[in-house]
């Protein structure tokens, strides 16, 4: 071997020895979480755990006097003390809302080094209810710093999975849906709806765009009723739309109106040809199953991201 390609063979060992170092050090510096979770959220609270080594899951022993008010116990109490520690909450009902507070209020307290609320789905404090990075946020006394994910990364690695062969279009379904998403998904070609809405009917018009012959992705921030989503479908059928899929981050549906979407297999032309939710709303993930045409893009990647912040 001439002194040259010697040379050239220890620069590149010592420049992967580095690079290995590097990475040893980044994983020891990584925090390591202690989580506990609501009963409701335990299976989004195991698929985050199984993202990383560095999330050790936690329990709570959820029991209820015969008076019907909680009596809670924190186990491994000791075990947390000087570490990191997460608590996954659900805000789902005022009633599951009061058997978190307890505990959120007493993590804190048994001498941790941090202490985080991972609160996936809140009404009008989710990323998505906001238009950028900067905006105003009510709610939060100044000891605590909110962080605001978006589930719409999930939805363009999803995109990107379709057959190239089909066109895809964003639609938003009024100008609330436009502010707060089209900067994200500014790759794609767009549709912009209007929404009035008179009492329980919501009257959707197309304002731009034309999706004529292209799969149509509906993308919003929520769904309650599914009125928004039913009706906007309809107008971008009308107007030609070859498909029509949805997305949106928080599957609410209350009174099990998901119900309206699912698949009736029997011969019946479907409206939507997917609907992608997060599980940011666990109890309608166990509701809705793998029911065609629901798809669930989990948050727990990035959820476990965020607790290395
Ligand atoms: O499934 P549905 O019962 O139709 O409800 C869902 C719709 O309600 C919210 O919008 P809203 O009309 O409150 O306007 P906004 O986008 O300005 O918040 C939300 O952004 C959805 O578009």
């Amino acid at each position: 071997m001439s002194e040259n390609a010697a040379n050239n063979n220890n620069s590149i060992m010592e420049k992967n020895q580095a690079i290995c170092k590097e990475a040893i050090v980044s994983e020891l510096q990584k925090k390591k979480v202690h989580l506990f979770y609501c009963l409701e959220c335990e299976e989004l609270a195991r698929n985050i755990a199984s993202e990383s080594d560095h999330i050790t899951l936690q329990s709570i022993n959820w029991r209820s006097f015969a008076d019907g008010f909680p009596n809670l116990f924190i186990n491994n109490a000791h075990e947390i003390r000087g570490q990191h520690v997460a608590f996954l909450a659900s805000f789902s009902s005022p009633a599951v809302i009061f058997e978190q507070i307890s505990v959120i209020y007493l993590l804190p307290r048994l001498f941790v080094a941090s202490f985080t609320l991972v609160l996936p789905f809140f009404p009008t404090g989710s990323f998505e209810r906001m238009e950028e990075e900067g905006d105003e946020r009510f709610y939060f006394a100044d000891q605590v710093l909110p962080l605001f994910e978006t589930g719409i990364p999930l939805l363009t690695k999803r995109l990107q999975q379709l057959p190239e062969t089909e066109k895809i279009i964003v639609a938003f379904p009024d100008d609330g849906a436009w502010k707060r998403f089209h900067k994200l998904l500014d790759q794609y070609p767009t549709v912009v709806c209007t929404k009035v809405r008179e009492g329980d009917k919501r009257i959707v018009r197309l304002k731009e765009g034309n999706p004529a012959g292209c799969h149509v992705v509906i993308v919003d921030d929520l769904v309650q009723s599914g009125g928004t989503l039913i009706e906007c479908q309809k107008v971008l059928a009308a107007h030609g739309a070859a498909k029509v899929s949805a997305y949106v981050t928080h599957g609410v549906f209350p009174k099990s109106s998901w119900e309206r979407f699912t698949h009736k297999n029997n011969g019946s032309e479907e409206a939507f040809a997917y609907f992608w939710i997060t599980d940011s709303c666990p109890q309608t993930v166990k509701s809705i199953g793998n029911k065609a045409p629901f798809e669930v893009l989990s948050l727990a990647g990035s959820i476990a991201g965020a607790l290395q912040i």
